[in-house]
C-alpha cells in the first residue's frame, strides 16, 4: 500500500463477489478456480489465494488486490506482452489442442513431474509441445529430488529453462551446477521469506515473479529491479482481474526479454470479464477501472457458505495486514 491507509473490510466487502470459474482442463489439481474480486476507486482487484493457503501467505494476495483497487496500475512502458502457452500435465495427444488456444505463441510452458505420471509421460508431452512451438520451457513445481531432476532434465533435452525442478534453494543450486539448461525459480521466490536467497545461493538464472503472492504490482517491480536476474511475470491462475495486474506489472518493467506466463485465461471456461486471450502470441494491457461493471448474472457465483468462507478469510487477512502496517505485503 506504499504508505496509504488500508481500506476497511466494510469497503472491501461492499462490492466483493466470489466466483467459481470452471477450468477447461484440470490444472494444479483444480477443475474449478474459486476467487474473489472487489472494486475500489482505482478499479477492480482480486483476492484469490488457493484455498489451502494459510492466512499469513494469503494476506500478501489481499495486499495485491487492495493495491489494484485503490492505487491502480503503475506507469507502463509497453502495451503488448508476449505470453507462453501453458500446457497442463495432460496426455501428449491433448497438447496440440491446448496449443491451439494460444494462437501465434512461440513459447510453451509444459508442466512436468506430475504425481502419478512417469518421466516417459513428461518426455512425450514435451515432444508434442516442441512439434507446435519454437521454444519449450518446463515447470516441475518442486516435485523432483536432485537425482530425479538431473535424470529428467537429461531425458527431456534442450529447453529454454526448467522452472523449480526441486523444492529448496539448495537443491536448485545443486541441479543448476549439474546441468547445462538454465534454472528458473518460482516457489523459491513467491513462497520464500527472502526471495533474494536464490541469487545469494547461485540457484537460478531466471526469476518467476507473480503479483498476487508477492503482494502487488509495485512489490513485484521492486523485486524485479533488485534481484539481478531476467524475470518472467506469471499468473497465479487469476481471473481476468488478477491477470490485468500481472499484465500491468509486465508492462511497467524497464526490460522484459522473455514470454510471460499470463495466458492462463485460456484455461478457463468462464471468467469475470472478457479474458486476456492471446493473439499473435501476446496479450494487450487492459485495466478494469472503477466504471467497469461485472455482470453477476454472467459469472458462476459461489454459493452462500463458500461466499461466507471467502468473506471471513478476507477479514482475517485484513487484520494481519493492518497489524503489519504499511509496506510490502510479504514483509
Ligand atoms: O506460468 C504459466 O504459464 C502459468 C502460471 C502457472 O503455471 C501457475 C499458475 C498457478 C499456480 C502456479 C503456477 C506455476 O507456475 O507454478
Ligand atoms: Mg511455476
Amino acid at each position: 500500500m506504499s504508505g496509504n491507509a488500508l481500506p476497511t473490510t466494510a469497503d472491501l466487502l461492499a462490492t466483493a463477489m466470489v466466483v467459481r470459474l470452471p477450468m477447461r482442463t484440470r490444472f494444479r489439481g483444480l477443475t474449478v478456480r474459486e476467487t474473489m474480486v472487489f472494486a475500489g476507486p482505482a478499479g477492480w482487484g482480486e483476492f484469490g489465494p488457493f484455498v489451502e493457503y494459510d492466512d499469513d501467505e494469503a494476506s500478501a494476495w489481499l495486499a495485491a488486490g487492495i493495491e489494484a483497487a485503490y492505487q491502480g496500475p503503475p506507469p507502463r512502458v509497453r502495451n503488448v506482452i508476449a505470453v507462453n502457452a501453458t500446457v497442463p500435465a495432460v496426455p501428449a495427444l491433448e497438447v496440440a489442442g491446448i496449443l491451439a488456444r494460444y494462437p501465434g505463441a512461440s513459447t510453451a510452458k509444459v508442466k512436468v513431474a506430475e504425481p502419478g505420471q512417469t518421466l516417459d509421460d513428461d518426455v512425450a508431452r514435451v515432444a508434442a509441445a516442441r512439434a507446435g512451438v519454437a521454444r519449450v520451457r518446463v515447470d516441475a513445481n518442486g516435485k523432483w529430488t536432485v537425482a530425479e531432476a538431473i535424470r529428467a532434465i537429461r531425458a527431456i533435452g534442450e529447453v529454454e529453462y526448467v522452472e523449480q525442478p526441486c523444492a529448496t534453494v539448495e537443491e536448485l543450486a545443486e541441479v543448476r551446477r549439474a546441468v547445462d539448461v538454465p534454472i528458473a525459480a518460482d516457489e523459491s521466490i513467491r513462497k520464500a521469506a527472502d526471495p533474494y536467497r536464490v541469487v545469494a545461493a547461485d540457484a537460478a538464472d531466471v526469476a518467476i515473479v507473480k503479483v498476487a503472492p508477492l503482494g502487488g504490482m509495485r512489490a513485484t517491480l521492486e523485486i524485479a529491479d533488485s534481484i539481478g536476474l531476467p524475470v518472467v511475470v506469471s499468473s497465479a491462475l487469476d481471473s481476468a482481474v488478477g491477470i490485468a495486474a500481472g499484465v500491468a506489472a509486465a508492462a511497467a518493467l524497464p526490460t522484459l526479454d522473455h514470454a510471460c506466463g499470463l495466458g492462463t485465461g485460456a484455461l478457463f471456461g468462464a471468467d469475470v470479464a472478457v479474458p486476456f486471450l492471446p493473439t499473435e502470441g501476446a496479450v494487450t494491457t487492459r485495466w478494469f477501472g472503477p466504471e467497469h461493471i461485472i455482470d453477476r448474472s454472467g459469472v458462476p457465483l459461489a454459493d452462500g457458505p463458500r461466499e461466507q468462507w471467502w468473506r471471513d478469510r478476507l477479514v482475517r487477512c485484513h487484520a494481519l495486514l493492518s497489524a503489519r502496517g504499511p509496506g510490502r505485503g510479504r514483509d
